[in-house]
């Protein structure tokens, strides 16, 4: 079931279109990668998703519940993550999320118990220091316990990890990848590592149009990216330079190595016979997979 759909979702500010004809569902206890450049309308789709700002057309369903502009009562199905959360420095994570609890309308018992279990989840059981002290990474960590606390079925991150060294980037996609047991996770990013690590889906947001989406392999192999990359590695400088004028579009990728971009299956033999005329040797000839960073340029670029 989806737990998320949007249906031809369209917003403009001041006449100037942002987002365009938006449609995408979420599956239920996936990870769900909305990427896209500086600009591209992430923040607003996702605003829309909590009822923040109102969309011009379409509809948005959380649970099967419209959204609704203002209070959205589909909001109790979502905990939100932005990207720099702000707390409360002067308390430990417990007293924060104590507050939480008892602001939400938690009882005491029942927050005293989830903060337990969530503290637990990402890494601060331990940590009685005051959040002041914390890492970026421990701040996102205790973002996410709170976003999870009165146990949302979405929990949406808006850019979770662009403000995170490489280890704690690390930490927030090993949690979120926990948290898919039992939450469906939405995040929004633009950097698409993170996004091959960890999505089950994605969507590609270009100028508030989605321009590619579905699972990583459906995108790898849609007609859209069909040509062949194909590298080739030279025992020597000189190979490659003979290599590179018989096929002047090849790029260099590493000291002794070419690529070949946009090839079909049949010109792999066809550089074979090249290099068996001119007897050059080569050390290794492979068909590159297209990385999500190659497709996204691509994507862009159109
Ligand atoms: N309240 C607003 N009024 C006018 N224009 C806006 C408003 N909010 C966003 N925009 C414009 O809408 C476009 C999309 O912005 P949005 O913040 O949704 O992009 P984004 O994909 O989240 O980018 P970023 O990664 O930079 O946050 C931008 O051109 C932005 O300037």
């Amino acid at each position: 079931m989806s737990i998320l759909t949007l249906s031809q979702v369209s917003k403009s500010f001041g006449g100037h279109p942002v987002v365009h004809d938006l449609s995408f569902s979420v599956r239920e206890r996936s990870i769900f990668g909305f990427i896209g450049q500086n600009g591209a309308g992430k923040t607003t789709t996702m605003k829309m998703i909590l009822g923040l700002l109102p969309a011009d057309q379409g509809e948005i369903k959380v649970n099967g519940e419209r959204v609704l502009f203002g209070q959205t009562p589909t909001n109790r199905h979502i905990g939100y993550l932005s990207d720099v959360p702000e707390f409360y420095g002067f308390m430990t994570a417990i007293e924060y999320l104590a507050l939480c609890g008892k602001i939400t309308g938690m009882t005491p018992a029942a927050y005293k118990r989830k903060s337990a279990e969530l503290l637990e989840l990402v890494g601060l059981k331990k940590i009685d220091q005051r959040i002041q002290g914390f890492s970026r990474g421990m701040k996102q960590r205790l973002g996410i316990a709170q976003a999870l606390l009165n146990d949302p079925l979405l929990l949406i991150c808006d850019e979770p990890t662009s403000a995170l060294d490489p280890v704690g980037r690390k930490e927030v996609l090993e949690l979120l990848l926990l948290v898919k047991n039992h939450t469906t996770v939405v995040f929004s990013t633009h950097i698409l590592s993170d996004v091959e690590r960890i999505c089950d889906e994605l969507a590609f947001l270009h100028k508030g149009r989605i321009v590619s989406s579905g699972t990583l392999r459906q995108i790898k192999e849609s007609p859209q990216h069909s040509g062949l990359k194909l590298e080739l590695e030279f025992d020597s400088e000189n190979d490659r330079d003979r290599f590179k004028a018989l096929f002047p579009d090849s790029l260099f990728t590493a000291p002794r190595t070419l690529r070949l971009d946009q090839r079909m299956e049949a010109d792999m033999l066809d550089i074979l016979r090249v290099l068996t005329e001119h007897q050059l040797p080569v050390r290794r000839i492979e068909k590159l997979e297209h990385s999500l960073e190659d497709l996204f340029t691509e994507l862009v670029r159109e």
